[in-house]
């Protein structure tokens, strides 16, 4: 090979998943098994090969990808940060691959894909084959047609395309056959007139039956959105800017906030549970959940030095779970925390439902109890002080404030706030059932944490063992 770009789809595909932000594998060793071209967009050039990746994992695991290219036959370099290489196509002679969202030409198709798939519309929306692909729609919104589009930069674990102000793409990178929960449930809360989240236009699936996958949807764009995560870390900001000021004072305090999302946490629970009733029957047992939830603890220990002083109480919680008569589920967010949320002019919207990123699709989908959102909220009030505090590390002790001083203030901030959420969401007080579930999950979670920290950003893994140490002292 004289030119170290000249190579096949399959050699490229590695190299470039190492360097991209969504590709969930990194750190693992893995080869690229079979790359299946799913579908063609575009008879002109450039067009799209939206490819699907299979990845063999050396331990045994094996897991899907999307990745579309953009092909053109000009050899004239365009996105040099979304090169892949360049080949022999066996239709088209010599290829130059890019990944196709970073191409606007390219995300034009999918744009395209959608209104053909709105021209079909019965009045109940419509669907349109694309290539290989199936769009479908929602009825009642007209898209922009003319809207550019622009990769989305923020930290992503899939890939989002901004059309203007007007939609936002999501293609998921991590596929599996079988319906996507975000494209459910958003289609369940979207047609119920939802005021909490982001209304789903669209979605786009290849194959049929058993195999269908689905590989993105389209969503209303909020234009005057506010991540809640980085709202919650400007609020502690400022409370720690002056050491005199409480947590329930001036700019620091949240606690308006932190009950409009609780309020719009239970209208979507209320809503998901009124749209798609779970059969009762097949509902899981306090004593398998408890289960559940000892295994990931046994699997965690393993993996978080730490956790081990704390086994004990935690499985006590997990007990005193087991001895409930009965568990309501529902199909819940899954995954929970301040950065799935955003503040906007006409209030807080909740995104991202497709669940924690470590379950299979299968347990995904399977029915859960509301309070663990709860507590996956009640989490992300908590780390949002010690995360300022790593954030602030130079903060150096000052005359006025010890660091205990400080760290007494931002509890006090993580406190309030908890307090105000959960009255919201429960309209009161909690009974001493709710607590005792709140509890259990608020466990479960800091147990999930501590694994996810410890794999992925191991200075944080801290933040959520001093969760679990509590949950010891209460
Ligand atoms: N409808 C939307 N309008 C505006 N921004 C959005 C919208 N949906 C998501 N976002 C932004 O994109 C980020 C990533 O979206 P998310 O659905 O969480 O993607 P991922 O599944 O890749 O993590 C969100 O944190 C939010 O900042
Ligand atoms: O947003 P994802 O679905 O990828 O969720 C994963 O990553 C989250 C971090 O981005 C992680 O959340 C944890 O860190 C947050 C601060 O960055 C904090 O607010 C959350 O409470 C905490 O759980 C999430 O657990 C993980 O599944």
């Amino acid at each position: 090979m004289t030119d170290p770009n000249e190579s096949t789809p399959r050699e490229a595909i590695a190299p470039y998943l190492a360097k991209t932000r969504w590709f969930g594998g990194k750190g693992r060793d893995f080869e690229v098994g079979e790359v299946r071209r799913v579908a063609t967009l575009g008879d002109g050039d450039p067009w799209v090969d939206v490819l699907v990746v299979e990845l063999r994992y050396a331990d045994g695991d094996v897991e899907h990808y999307q990745v579309p290219l953009t092909l053109y036959t000009d050899p004239e370099r365009r996105l040099d940060h979304a090169f892949l290489g360049w080949w022999e196509d066996a239709e088209r002679g010599w290829v130059h691959a890019y990944d196709a969202l970073h191409d606007r030409e390219a995300t034009r198709l999918w744009l395209l894909g959608f209104v053909a798939a709105r021209e079909a519309d019965s009045g109940a929306g419509g669907t349109a084959e694309v290539g290989g692909l199936t769009f479908h729609r929602l009825p009642g919104y007209d898209l922009d047609v003319e809207a550019v589009g622009s990769l989305f930069s923020g930290e992503q674990s899939n890939s989002s395309v901004l059309f203007g102000e007007d939609s936002i793409l999501k293609l998921f990178r991590k596929v599996t056959p079988g319906a996507n929960p975000d494209v459910t449930v958003h289609d369940v809360l979207t047609r119920a007139g939802s005021t909490h989240v982001a209304h789903l236009y669209g979605w786009v699936a290849a194959g049929e039956g058993a195999d269908e996958v689905h590989l993105g949807m389209l969503q209303q764009f909020l234009r005057t959105a506010t991540d809640g995560w980085d709202l919650a870390l400007s609020s502690i900001r400022d409370l720690y800017a002056d050491p005199e000021m409480a947590a329930r004072e001036a700019g620091g305090d949240f606690s308006g906030e932190a009950g409009r999302l609780g309020e719009a946490l239970r209208e979507v629970h209320d809503t998901l549970r009124a749209e798609l009733p779970v059969d009762t029957s097949s509902a899981p047992s306090p004593a398998a959940v408890a289960a559940a939830m000892n295994r990931r603890l046994d699997a965690a220990l393993g993996v978080v030095e730490g956790l081990g002083a704390h086994a004990e109480t935690l499985r006590s919680v997990y007990d005193a779970l087991a001895r409930l008569d009965h568990l309501e589920v529902q199909t819940v967010h899954g995954d929970l925390h301040l950065g799935q949320t955003l503040r906007t002019a006409l209030g807080w919207k909740i995104v991202d439902f497709e669940g924690e990123p470590a379950k299979t699709l299968a347990e995904r989908l399977e029915p859960d109890s509301p309070w663990r959102d709860v507590a996956g909220m009640l989490r992300s009030f908590d780390y949002a002080p010690h995360v300022v505090e790593q954030q602030q590390a130079d903060w150096t002790q000052s005359d006025d404030e010890s660091l205990d001083e400080r760290r007494a203030r931002g509890l006090e901030w993580a406190e309030r706030n908890q307090r105000y959420f959960l009255a919201a969401y429960a309209g009161g007080d909690l009974s001493d059932e709710q607590d005792l579930l709140v509890h259990a999950y608020l466990a479960d979670k800091a147990v999930y944490e501590a694994v996810y920290e410890a794999r992925n950003r191991p200075d944080w893994v801290g933040i959520p063992l001093a969760g679990v140490a509590r949950i010891g002292a209460r």
